[in-house]
């Protein structure tokens, strides 16, 4: 959502941006499978190294507090997965009529999508479990993947609003009883997301497959598994993109 886009907020345009952005997170899936797990990353450090926390934790960290610098968290897209260890930006924040409401500011479900990540996905996705030392290289990997996962999730933001402003009367009396379930059930749409489901195993399908210049050749099996991208938006993306959903309307009146 640029700023000043306010009047073409539309479930459509939002979905659209849903779309767009299953490209960038299976593009980056498949720069971060190109790596083993490489488990050294995400350990706790040992002495002599005086980092606090695992490697992967230092770099991130880092590279978020650089990246407050230039003003990654003045948007509303984004969300930090280490608030407390943020600088203040040194571009001035762009002024224009807030989409969201205040409350959002405080719906992060970073800690769960970092749980879910190096525990669940890693080890389904990457073939390998060993170490190759590529650590560096690992973490720039993890560190877009991740950012893309959370602003895909956190969209859920703008995928509420949209719903209320919409549909207000019919959100308005369980948002005032702090109905969760009833809230889950309205926002839910099962038949698009069985279309989300096809669609990321298809474009896996195509984004993965090894381009050659000679027609004859049999088809090779592709640089990822369509049905586990599907699986990874079935029991993740999608799940949290509605707690983001139900967390942002139960707030929606304060
Ligand atoms: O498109 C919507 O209506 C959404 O809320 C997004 C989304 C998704 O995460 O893709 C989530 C819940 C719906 O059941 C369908 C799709």
């Amino acid at each position: 959502m640029a700023c000043g886009d306010d009047g073409k907020l539309s479930l459509d345009s939002i979905r659209d941006s849903l779309i767009r952005q299953e490209d960038t997170i299976i593009f980056n899936l498949i720069e971060r499978i190109k790596f083993p797990i490489n488990p050294t990353l995400y350990k706790q450090q040992l002495p002599p190294s005086n980092i606090s926390g695992s490697l992967f934790q230092y770099l991130f960290q880092e590279t978020e507090a650089l990246q407050s610098k230039v003003g990654r968290y003045l948007s509303p897209e984004e969300n930090p997965f280490f608030p407390d260890n943020l600088s203040d930006s040194i571009i001035p924040l762009t002024k224009c009529t807030p989409v969201l409401h205040p409350a959002a500011e405080s719906v992060n479900v970073n800690e769960k999508i970092l749980d879910i990540y190096i525990n669940q996905m890693l080890p389904l996705f990457c073939t390998e479990a060993d170490d190759d030392a590529n650590f560096a290289t690992t973490a720039a990997c993890d560190i877009q993947l991740l950012q893309a996962l959370s602003r895909r999730i956190h969209y859920g933001k703008f995928v509420a609003e949209v719903k209320f402003r919409d549909s207000t009367d019919e959100y308005k009396p369980f948002i005032l009883a702090q109905d969760r379930d009833a809230l889950m059930k309205l926002l839910t749409f099962e038949a698009v997301e069985e279309m989300v489901k096809k669609r990321v195993a298809k474009k896996a399908k195509v984004f993965g497959q090894e381009v050659t210049l000679n027609d004859s050749v049999e088809e090779v099996k592709g640089k990822i598994d369509p049905l586990l991208v599907s699986r990874l938006y079935d029991e993740w993306v999608m799940p949290l993109t509605k707690l983001v959903e139900v967390e942002y309307l139960l707030r929606r009146l304060d």
